[in-house]
């Protein structure tokens, strides 16, 4: 299990991360988003124990992470922009993160090859950047890591790629019991394999739930009155969002179906649905919420 207790990183002055305590279940996959600059980078850094917070600490499976070789053994974090000694192969890589971690599988390295299907005595920085990207997860699963952090995984990869990377994670996740934590900008993806996710913004975690939890707790309704909307129709409903559609009303709400199905029938509507949200909905509403939203920009 990770634990993280009021994480605080200061760059020149500014907190990039700001009181963040999170606690990630072993086996679960926790995805983190947010707007550029929120931070996440920043916090998954501190989380590999890279960075060292200014205040709080980080610890897995009760032990701290930074500066402590053992437990960094057993982790990998991949990074966004990706980092491999010039004029070095697969092989040699491969070689490499032998010597460096403890749980390394020469089994999977070769099991792997058919995957990816590279050949590891290619020199790596010779190799397309989707391909680069493929080498750094071949390796990484060979490490077969218990945590595993994960920046911007799958950008540049083809669509096969990505859903057989995916794949093997979750293989992983479900043989082994491997934590991933895992940023990305992709919100169908998140929405594929997390159970958990927090969205950060300027430093802060703004929420942080299970996907399942999440995704019931944030309901699209439309509705259409004979007369005009009874005044008190939205004192009780926790609006993200409203938008008139001629007769029809929508509202983004915050609450389960039951409350907020009997609250509007409550009122006799003329035309009443109530639809879930989209995780890249919920994110959308959810940072609109806090001031960062959508607008309609004309240069
Ligand atoms: N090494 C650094 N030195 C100075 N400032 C930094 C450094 N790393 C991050 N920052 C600042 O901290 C803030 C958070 O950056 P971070 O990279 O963690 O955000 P992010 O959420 O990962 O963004 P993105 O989604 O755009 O990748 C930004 O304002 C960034 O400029």
């Amino acid at each position: 299990m990770i634990k993280a207790n009021n994480l605080c990183k200061e760059f020149d002055g500014s907190l990039a991360v700001d009181g963040i305590t999170l606690s990630v279940e072993k086996g679960s996959i926790f995805g983190l988003l947010g707007s550029n600059g929120a931070g996440k980078t920043t916090l998954l850094k501190m989380l590999a124990g890279i960075y060292k917070p200014d205040t709080g600490e980080v610890r897995i499976n009760n032990e701290p992470v930074f500066e402590n070789v053992h437990r960094k053994q057993k982790m990998i974090f991949l990074a966004d922009s990706l980092f491999f000694y010039p004029n070095t192969t697969i092989q040699q890589a491969a070689q490499f993160y032998q010597s460096m971690y403890s749980l390394w599988s020469e089994e999977r390295f070769v099991a792997l090859q058919n995957v990816f299907q590279i050949d590891p005595k290619k020199k790596i920085h010779r190799l397309s950047k989707g391909m680069q990207r493929q080498v750094a997860f071949w390796l990484t699963l060979s490490t077969m890591p218990d945590v595993l952090i994960l920046d911007e995984p799958l950008d540049g990869l083809d669509a096969v790629m990505r859903k057989k990377i995916k794949n093997l994670l979750i293989q992983d996740v479900a043989e082994r019991e491997m934590t991933i934590l895992i940023s990305s900008h992709n919100l169908r993806e998140v929405e594929d394999v997390c159970d958990n996710v927090g969205i950060m913004h300027d430093g802060k975690m703004i929420i942080e739930k299970d996907l399942d939890d999440l995704k019931s707790d944030v309901h699209k309704i439309q509705v259409a009155f004979k007369q005009e909307v009874p005044p008190s129709f939205l004192k009780k409903l926790p609006v993200l969002y409203k938008e008139v559609r001629g007769s029809v009303h929508l509202y983004i709400v915050r609450g389960k179906v039951e409350e907020i199905t009997n609250h509007v029938r409550a009122f006799k509507p003329a035309i009443f649905d109530i639809l879930p949200l989209t995780l890249e909905e919920i994110f959308i509403y959810e940072m609109r919420d806090v001031g960062y939203e959508i607008e309609n920009i004309i240069v």
